[in-house]
């Protein structure tokens, strides 16, 4: 097989400067081949490159056990790799034909061959992908209406994955080849007009070439690259955002939230759906904002909620919230957190501003417990003994929060005070005096980010 010189066809160059950049060298490589012209141009190329980079390659080959054809692609990929002089390993899967098996097969083909990676002790997992891909990958999400982080498209190297053709044309791929006289397979799925991206490849981008009357494809890589970098800045902002305004006991600090500039504020709240396993689009993310604007609760698609209430936005899945666990106070000095709520028992001193305090009678009988409601539970209020669940009503605690409220008991289970929702039973009227003076149960009200670090 004759040699490309660099000269010759830039592929090898391009390539070997590609995994130096992302960190791959002197380092051991499986490639990823399927004996289509793209994969074998990977193949052929980092043979070329391999001693100058001191890489250790290995090659991979899938049947997917979906066509007839695949068993003489592999033994032509086998075939090619050992005159290359390296190792090729077969993987043969066995999938049904059906819904979704595009994206089947490539799911099957990723982890078989980060399977064969790590048992071969390999660093990286290499594929073919080109500029073009990038190119076709970019315009199919504008299309289909990405942001800028879809806009990333494929990336150069994600964790052990690396693309070092990312970089190099369809156009400088056949022209290595025919240069080092390499035949190649043609996968007939690639010129399947039924698919999205063949469309794309075959009618799109040449019309866009011609309206433009030059090559758009390395402009359209630069644009994801670009976005790339952008995507990486915003994130890392988003970041210092979401560690700012993530509270005790779970969700988003809501006035912190709305006050973020809508980059921000759609990346941290995008966060805060992406982990609780809730699906997220830009329209949801528009009509969520209203909802956190104005407080209230909006369902979302798969029975998921945004809870946008008590100054908290929270993302609840189906049938998650369960009650808090209940917190014992055994006596003074006592502390600890109830759900978003956090609790002391003060000896003696003012609480600080925003902070609740019940003043606790002589003969209190310890432990208080913090826990939440529970069917029957009367408390004491001017009016009379009332139900917790008529109080609650009264005081407007939407139901879904109900059982997050805490409420307090003394050792024999009797409710004490509701903090927050029953302020009138205790509060007023107590002099400041008689709180600094005697033992009283703070309570911390789960309403802002200063609530993180609560002064106690
Ligand atoms: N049968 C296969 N065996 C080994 N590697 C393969 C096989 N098919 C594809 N690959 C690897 O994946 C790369 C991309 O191939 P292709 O564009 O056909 O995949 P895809 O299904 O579109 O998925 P994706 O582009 O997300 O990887 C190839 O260049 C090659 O490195």
């Amino acid at each position: 097989m004759p040699r490309a010189s660099p000269e010759s066809s830039p592929l090898p160059g391009r390539l070997a400067r590609s995994y130096a950049e992302h960190g791959a060298r002197s380092c051991s490589v499986l490639l990823a081949v399927s004996g289509g012209a793209d994969s074998t141009a990977l193949l052929v190329g980092t043979a070329r490159v391999r001693e100058a980079l001191e890489l250790r390659v290995e090659v991979a080959t899938v049947d997917h056990g979906l066509r007839t054809e695949a068993a003489e692609e592999v033994t032509s990929v086998v075939g090619l790799a050992e005159r290359l002089g390296l190792t090729c390993h077969v993987r043969r899967l066995a999938l049904s034909p059906g819904a979704g098996l595009e994206a089947r097969a490539r799911e099957a083909r990723y982890a078989t061959l980060e399977v064969l990676r790590q048992e071969r002790g390999l660093d990286f997992v290499a594929t073919g992908h080109t500029l073009d891909d990038q190119a076709e990958t970019l315009l199919m999400r504008l299309s289909r209406g990405t942001a800028l982080r879809g806009a990333r498209a494929i990336h150069a190297r994600a964790d052990t994955l690396l693309r070092p053709l990312l970089t190099c044309s369809r156009e400088d791929v056949l022209a290595f080849l025919a240069t080092e006289e390499v035949g190649f397979v043609v996968d007939p799925m690639n010129a399947d007009p039924t698919y999205f991206r063949t469309r794309v490849r075959k009618d799109v981008l040449p019309a866009l070439n011609r309206a433009a009357g030059f090559s758009t494809v390395e402009h359209l890589a630069t644009f994801a690259r670009l976005a790339s970098e952008d995507e990486a800045l915003l994130e890392g902002l988003a970041d210092g955002a979401w560690a700012r305004l993530v509270l005790t006991g779970g969700g988003l600090d809501a006035v912190g939230l709305r006050a973020l500039e809508p980059p921000l504020w759609r990346r941290v709240l995008a966060r805060l759906l992406g982990l609780a396993g809730a699906r997220v689009d830009h329209a949801t993310l528009e009509r969520a904002r209203e909802v956190i604007a104005r407080g209230g609760v909006m369902p979302l698609s798969d029975g998921f909620l945004l809870k946008a209430t008590g100054g908290r936005v929270r993302c609840v899945a189906p049938g998650g919230e369960s009650p808090p666990a209940p917190l014992v106070l055994a006596g003074p000095g006592a502390q600890g957190d109830f759900g978003a709520w956090r609790f002391r028992v003060a000896a003696e001193g003012l609480p600080p501003p925003g902070v609740l305090a019940l003043v606790l009678k002589e003969g209190t009988a310890w432990p208080l417990t913090v826990r939440s409601r529970m069917q029957g539970d009367r408390v004491r209020t001017r009016a009379g003994h009332r139900k917790v669940q008529d109080v609650m009503v009264d005081a407007r605690v939407p139901s879904e929060e109900r059982d997050a409220r805490p409420v307090v008991v003394d050792a024999r289970g009797v409710p004490l005070w509701l903090p927050g929702v029953l302020p009138r039973f205790v509060e007023p009227g107590v002099a400041s005096h008689e709180v600094a003076s005697r033992h009283s149960l703070w309570a911390f009200p789960p309403l802002t980010s200063e609530r993180k670090t609560p002064p106690l």
